[in-house]
């Protein structure tokens, strides 16, 4: 260790003693007091008698786990810097943590690596901190709902991120390729924030129509256009105290922009048709797969708005950029699909999950979702084979069934009808079908969100 980091405690914490001599060991360095325990109480009592700079303590931890045991040492000591280590931390565990104040929380296998840096650069925070550190404000319990898996570090990050920010009202720009999780991410920041209790309400700005999408989020007055037969209120005014999530918010036109600006400015706006200004408190997360400083360039994106919304930015990885999340995943899709059509447990083989993470997942986690429960559809046995995952990246055989199906589809429709929107509703229509009218279920079939699902549903004039 560095000399600047000299005569600091650090407190270990973990019931496993063979790991406390080893990273006591790892650790040691001149003027660094290295303390252990091997359970909770006792770490209390170290702390309420001793000022500690740093305590790494497991979650598992016992008479009271690790998160409770950072909760006092937080109330009694604020300075102190918590680091809390888990065998495999669950993605709650990960932000609830984070949220009530963890320095950072850590997988104990990849500790041989990173415990030295990982304490270096909290102790560098203490001196940092050192005359100005102020307490972290006290939290509320949290008991998030949504589930979102990932090991991948960079997905943990994402998560840690969500800790820190849902407690703020700053805007939350979400930036991802489609299927990476955008919207079940928007979900968490209003779950795990003091909004929770009031709504979260979602549009999609790219699948509405530029001339109801204005009326859509500030409401209108009546008769303020045709079709106005009453005066209704906007999503704006519907999320009142609770977020609202601007989905495809690069597909929003540039007159909308303008409104949506002073609102991000003020918290003011107009219904449409209407003289007198409104006033909302709404917390905006916003989320696109576009890259909106490209769209900045161009021209289709203001950057006012841009700067006013990237305040917070959470870029969620491609999965292909993090094959770690993949069995996980494919494990979590395959209890979710199995119990939810009633049928038996089925297995994936090491093998097919081997082929799951060499492919490319240009639809991410929604083709891959997708390519599970065709799978489990398709499955001749219990356990998953990778002849049983249909990849796209299949052998010829299946452009000429691809050529095949266009050519019956271009054959069936109807004389007269565009056969595209004819198509395209078909498509829709079958999959409704297939999925017993679950429109959810249907668009995961088909691999498109289902906002898009329901506008080739509509009939086109
Ligand atoms: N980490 C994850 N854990 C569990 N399910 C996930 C995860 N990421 C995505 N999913 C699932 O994948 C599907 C797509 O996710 P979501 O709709 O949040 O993606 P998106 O990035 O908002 O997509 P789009 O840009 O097309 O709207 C959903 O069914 C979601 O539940």
């Amino acid at each position: 260790m560095p000399d600047s980091l000299s005569e600091e405690t650090l407190l270990l914490v973990d019931p496993d003693h063979d790991f406390l001599d080893w990273a006591s060991k790892h650790l040691a360095a001149k003027d660094l007091r290295i303390l252990r325990c091997d359970n909770a109480a006792n770490a209390l009592k170290v702390v309420e008698k001793t000022p500690v700079s740093v305590v790494i303590a497991s979650i598992s931890i016992q008479p009271f786990d690790g998160v409770e045991l950072m909760g006092r040492i937080l109330q009694q000591s604020p300075q102190t810097l918590v680091i809390l280590t888990a065998g495999f931390p669950s993605t709650s565990q990960i932000i609830e943590a984070t949220q009530k104040g963890a320095h950072d929380v850590l997988r104990k296998e990849s500790l041989a690596f990173e415990l030295r840096p990982v304490i270096e650069s909290a102790l560098q925070t203490q001196e940092d901190r050192r005359s100005a550190a102020q307490p972290e404000p006290e939290l509320p319990t949290l008991d998030g709902r949504v589930k979102i898996i990932g090991v991948s570090r960079s997905l943990q990050e994402v998560f840690k991120l969500v800790g820190r920010v849902a407690r703020s009202d700053a805007p939350v720009l979400i930036a991802g390729e489609s299927g990476t999780g955008k919207e079940l991410v928007a979900k968490a920041v209003h779950e795990y924030s003091p909004r929770r209790q009031k709504e979260l309400i979602t549009i999609n700005c790219g699948a509405i129509p530029e001339n109801l999408l204005e009326s859509e989020l500030f409401g209108h007055e009546k008769g303020s256009f045709t079709g106005a037969i009453a005066r209704r209120a906007g999503r704006f005014e519907q999320a009142d105290g609770g977020t609202l999530f601007l989905d495809e918010i690069g597909d929003m036109p540039l007159s909308i922009q303008v409104k949506l600006l002073r609102v991000l400015q003020d918290g003011s706006f107009s219904r449409v048709g209407a003289n007198d200004t409104l006033t909302t408190d709404v917390r905006i997360v916003a989320a696109t797969h576009k890259n909106l400083a490209s769209e900045v360039a161009s021209g289709r994106f203001r950057e006012d708005l841009y700067y006013r919304l990237n305040v917070v930015e959470l870029r969620i990885p491609a999965l292909r950029e993090r094959p770690e999340d993949i069995p996980l995943l494919a494990e979590y899709f395959l209890q979710r699909i199995t119990k939810k059509n009633g049928m038996a447990r089925i297995r994936i083989s090491a093998e097919a999950i081997s082929a799951l993470q060499s492919h490319h997942w240009p639809g991410n986690v929604r083709e891959l979702e997708n390519t599970i429960a065709r799978a489990c559809a398709l499955a001749s046995s219990n356990i998953l084979l990778p002849a049983d995952i249909p990849l796209a990246s299949a052998p010829a055989k299946a452009g000429t069934r691809i050529k095949d199906s266009l050519d019956q589809i271009i054959n069936a429709a109807p004389t007269g009808e565009d056969v595209l929107d004819w198509s395209g509703r078909e498509i829709a229509r079958r999959a409704l079908e297939r999925s017993d009218g679950d429109l959810k279920e249907a668009s995961i079939l088909l691999g498109i969100p289902s906002s898009h699902l329901k506008e080739m549903l509509a009939p086109k004039n």
